[in-house]
């Protein structure tokens, strides 16, 4: 059975972030995820997860300006120092919540830009390194450029060969299902090709992102095909509720 993740920045959106968590367990939940930790302090979110019992399954690094447009810094050469600045930032928030992995987002810049790809391997050189340290895995994820028009890490074989040529032991691959369906399609063939470089996964429907299996795909064979797969990591459940959160979580009934 799928250890699912409820991810709080699309989910339970019904009350602010910091209830969310409360809202999480009450619904059954004993893991969550986020984008972004950075508007509280990582003693009030630690503190959110002690007293639910809940378990912090992932967020992202510091994205840069995220309402000016910024998507991500480790592909902008010039954005250097304030990636590096960013490391330090994860690293407080992962120790204070425990988290096992981190994902860093790439920023918005061309794969064919020499520059961007130079600085984006350093970026991921320079961050496993530092989580390594720490324990913790550092992972990557293809993003639709429907979504996220200029997203820099917009493939999934592109990753999977960057993952391989770098040879980082902590660095891993984000698969969401959501991204991987609109990108390339061909979702339980990339899921069996990538296996062992997955260290997170996450779901939604396609093409509206809403709850698993109200879309153009068979969500819960997906769920079912990780289980056989022997996939062990988190499901972040990375979807818009098409109404009420809690009333649209009969999906996860076929796993009770
Ligand atoms: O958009 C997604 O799918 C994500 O997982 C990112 O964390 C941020 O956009
Ligand atoms: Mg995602």
């Amino acid at each position: 059975m799928p250890r699912f993740a409820a991810n709080l920045t699309m989910m339970f959106t019904e009350v602010p972030f910091l209830d969310r968590f409360a809202a999480a367990a009450e619904a059954g939940f004993t893991a969550v995820e986020y984008l972004f930790p950075y508007d509280f302090a990582p003693e009030e979110i630690a503190e959110r997860l002690r007293a639910h019992g809940l378990r912090q399954a992932l967020f992202n690094l510091p994205p840069g300006q995220w309402d000016a447009g910024d998507r991500g810094l480790a592909a902008l050469p010039d954005r250097a120092e304030e990636f590096r600045a960013s490391i330090a930032t994860a690293l407080d928030y992962a120790k204070a919540t425990g988290v096992g992995r981190i994902h860093m987002m790439s920023g918005l810049a061309r794969r064919e830009d020499a520059a961007a790809l130079r600085s984006y391997r350093d970026a991921l050189a320079r961050l496993c390194d530092a989580a390594g340290e720490a324990g913790l895995e550092v992972v990557i994820e293809p993003i639709n450029s429907r979504d996220m028009p200029g997203y820099f890490l917009n493939d999934f074989d592109f990753a999977a060969d960057l993952i391989a040529g770098l040879d980082l032991a902590n660095l891993k691959l984000q698969f969401d299902i959501y991204h991987r369906q609109i990108i390339h399609g061909d979702v339980l063939t990339g899921l069996r090709e990538t296996m062992p470089i997955i260290g997170h996964v996450q779901i939604a429907s396609v093409p509206e992102r809403h709850e698993p299996g109200t879309g153009e795909l068979d969500d819960l064979r997906v769920l079912r095909e990780l289980d056989a797969l022997g996939y062990e990591g988190f499901v972040g459940c990375e979807y818009r509720p098409a109404g009420e959160t809690v009333a649209g979580l009969g999906w996860m009934r076929a796993f009770d």
